[in-house]
């Protein structure tokens, strides 16, 4: 193969706190608790950006989306996906493919995660087949089992000819 590869490994965590739901992969998952964070704290999306910020060596998703700039607040993660995207391809970077794996006890990600898979193939320009969602319980152990937080992990792929 003549073509060059890069890969890229990202991880998020939020607390959870007062609300009512979860930004999981853009989408809305309902939840007796929702999350503390700048932005709507998108963990899988947070994740992500930084898998693919470093297969790029580009640092991290708060260089690019610093926590004191409050055009941040309350901020769609999809338009910082959206941004990794744009820095890839303008490159000349294409996704090979990107693994996600989300850690929480609740809520249920199974039944969400083909709509994840929908929007973070539609940001990242790729097709829906490139992209998983994983989700798993840490059995009750840490922050994730007590149910203080959620956590995300994401590698990604990305090719070059
Ligand atoms: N938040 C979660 C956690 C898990 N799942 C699904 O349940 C399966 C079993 O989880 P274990 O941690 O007991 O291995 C897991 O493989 C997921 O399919 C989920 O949907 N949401
Ligand atoms: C997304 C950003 C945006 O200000 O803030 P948060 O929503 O707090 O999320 P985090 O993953 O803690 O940090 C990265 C920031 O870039």
């Amino acid at each position: 193969m003549s073509g060059q590869i890069r890969i890229g490994q990202g991880f998020d965590v939020h607390a959870f706190g007062d609300g009512d739901h979860v930004m999981l992969g853009g989408v809305r998952v309902p939840h007796d608790r929702g999350v503390l964070a700048h932005s709507d704290g998108d963990v899988v999306i947070h994740a992500l950006c930084d898998a693919i910020l470093g297969a790029l060596a580009l640092g991290d998703i708060g260089r690019h989306f610093p926590p004191s700039d409050p055009r941040w607040k309350d901020a769609d993660s999809r338009m910082f996906l959206r941004h990794c995207a744009a820095l890839a391809g303008e490159r000349g970077w294409t996704l090979g493919n990107a693994d996600l794996t989300v850690v929480c006890e609740r809520p249920k990600v199974g039944p969400h995660a083909e709509a994840m898979r929908a929007n973070l193939a539609a940001d990242l320009g790729a097709d829906i087949g490139a992209v998983s969602v994983k989700a798993t319980t840490s059995e009750k152990l840490g922050f994730t089992g007590r149910g203080e937080g959620i956590a995300a992990l994401a590698v990604v792929l990305l090719t070059r000819a």
